[in-house]
């Protein structure tokens, strides 16, 4: 499986070395894209009864037309609508001559029961907002309920940002080629491609080697191998200790929520500092999880120099005043290289109105930082990066990160996670049933405990996103924050312990 993920200009860059070598190499591409996508079709839509082929006037049309023969060559049922033809000399215009469907106008397109509409309009060429007689058939298609398999892209997609740029089509199937596209994965992008196929064109893994992509699909081969491993010699203190900072009196269940999923994900030993007044409260709900009193810095100091944690959390119930904003500097000047620290929540917010002051304290630290915030609190630190700008998910995240010297985790249903460096993962193994109150506190303590353990902040804060996701999904409906830590094991002994032994085969 490959886990690159490029936007449609490296896709260009691609192509174009992979055509370089002869004349005739792209349009020799062109025909197995128009095979893979056939090949699909008819593995998938055998009992259509015809095929609408709608080709539009650049390369992904070209797609299109080698479609259109390759089903009519087979004796099916095949009309083919085009308003602009390709340019002369173009490989589309090859692929046109080889059809032996004249193309109709896209005017005189009706639906038929049980046709298939093959979309070959725009892909990655696409530049700007779909309207006129293509959103028309787009609106004539969609109102008619047939399924339509998209080449490369859904017409109208945008595959940069994930976003729809005027019409779209919304398809059962996409057939991209090479690799995914960021528009593949970003939502609304992903539900509009419908199943996704990523097709072999016989371009060489080595055409990304000049393009230096450096985006991924969020999957275990990432960062699986760097997972902290335990072993016979390992004690509870070399498994890594997370402080995790609670609230007061009545806003201590986040913390407890971090401080559980921080112990679940790994690490040895967690204790929560707990101001006075909310000491009891904490005791009474903890059990391996240890306790100490911090309502000051200079207590909080008095541990990391006693203690010395190798992962702290400060944020969930934290509260937005001077208390989080002086722990979180005292938390950044005391790290060494092996800390990890996350900032969630309140931690984010206390820092709305001084976010250069914060970012100026993270690039300071030793420690390795991380930012989990959901698209609100995003937005109180980076007020010019929020969403509706135009601009990708993708690049606001690996923006801020730089900006911060923070490795980012932008949350939602394609949570983002993006590193100073410019590397960035998208996830896709989310489900809506995250959506819970407590939620978020959970991942938070996952990554600390990662950190903790060892774990770089981009491969910690990555694996934490997609364990945490893959908790959400094994539990389903009636989800609660506080079901997510007891279902790490569950995926933890599926992601790392998959082998079957000799006495289970036996049994079999
Ligand atoms: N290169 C290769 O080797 C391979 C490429 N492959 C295939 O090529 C596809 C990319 O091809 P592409 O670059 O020609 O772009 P494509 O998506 O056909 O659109 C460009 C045309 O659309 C027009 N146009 C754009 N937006 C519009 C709008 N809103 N409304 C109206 N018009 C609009 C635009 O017009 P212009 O802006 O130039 O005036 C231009 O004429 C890719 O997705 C894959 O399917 C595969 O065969 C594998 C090998
Ligand atoms: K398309």
């Amino acid at each position: 499986m490959h886990l690159e993920v490029v936007t449609p200009e490296e896709m260009g860059r691609v192509d174009r070395a992979a055509i370089a070598p002869g004349p005739h190499a792209g349009y020799g591409l062109m025909r197995n894209a128009g095979a893979a996508v056939a090949g699909e079709i008819l593995a998938r839509y055998a009992e259509a009864e015809g095929f609408f082929v709608l080709c539009g006037p650049g390369n992904n049309g070209g797609d299109g037309y080698v479609v259109a023969r390759l089903l009519a060559e087979r004796g099916l049922e095949v009309r083919v609508f085009a308003d602009a033809g390709p340019a002369t000399g173009s490989d589309a215009a090859l692929a046109l001559g080889d059809c032996p469907v004249k193309p109709e106008p896209l005017s005189a397109f009706q639906p038929r029961r049980a046709w298939l509409v093959v979309d070959a309009l725009f892909g990655a060429g696409l530049k700007r907002p779909v309207e006129g007689g293509e959103a028309a058939i787009i609106a004539e298609v969609s109102n008619s309920g047939l399924a339509v398999v998209a080449i490369d892209l859904p017409t109208g997609l945008c595959g940069l940002t994930g976003k729809p740029l005027g019409s779209a089509f919304s398809a059962d199937l996409t057939v991209t080629f090479f690799r995914k596209k960021r528009g593949h994965l970003l939502v609304p992008g992903r539900q509009i491609c419908g199943d996704l196929v990523v097709a072999d064109i016989g371009i060489a893994d080595s055409a990304l080697h000049a393009v230096g992509c450096k985006v991924w699909e969020n999957q275990p081969p990432l960062w699986r191998p760097i997972w902290p491993k335990i072993t016979a010699g390992t004690h509870k203190y070399s498994r890594g200790h997370v402080a995790v900072v609670s609230g007061g009196a009545i806003t201590t269940g986040a913390a407890r929520l971090s401080a559980l999923a921080a112990a679940r994900a790994g690490a040895g030993a967690v204790t929560v500092l707990s101001p006075a007044n909310a000491l009891s409260i904490n005791a009474m709900h903890l059990t391996s999880i240890m306790l100490r009193k911090a309502d000051t810095v200079s207590e909080l100091q008095a541990f990391l120099v006693d203690r010395k944690p190798s992962g702290a959390l400060l944020g969930p119930g934290a509260g937005t005043g001077g208390r989080t904003r002086s722990f979180a500097r005292a938390l950044l000047d005391q790290a060494t290289e092996a800390s990890g620290l996350v900032f969630d929540a309140d931690a984010i917010t206390a820092f709305r109105d001084r976010a250069d002051v914060f970012f100026g304290m993270i690039r300071a630290s030793a420690g390795k930082v991380v930012l989990t915030p959901h698209e609100g609190e995003f937005a109180r630190l980076f007020p010019e990066l929020q969403d509706g700008t135009g601009v990708s998910k993708v690049q606001r995240a690996q923006e801020a990160a730089e900006r911060s010297g923070a490795t980012l985790v932008l949350k939602g249903f394609d949570t983002i996670v993006a590193a100073p460096d410019g590397r960035a993962a998208i996830n896709v193994n989310a489900t809506p049933h995250l959506a819970t109150a407590g939620s978020g506190d959970v991942l938070s303590g996952i990554i600390a405990s990662l950190m903790a353990q060892g774990m770089p902040a981009f491969e910690a804060a990555c694996a934490g996103v997609w364990v945490h996701a893959e908790s959400g999904r094994t539990f389903g409906y009636g989800l609660v924050a506080e079901d997510l830590p007891d279902l790490l094991p569950e995926v933890l002994q599926r992601l790392f312990y998959k082998k079957v032994t000799p006495s289970a085969q036996a049994r079999s």
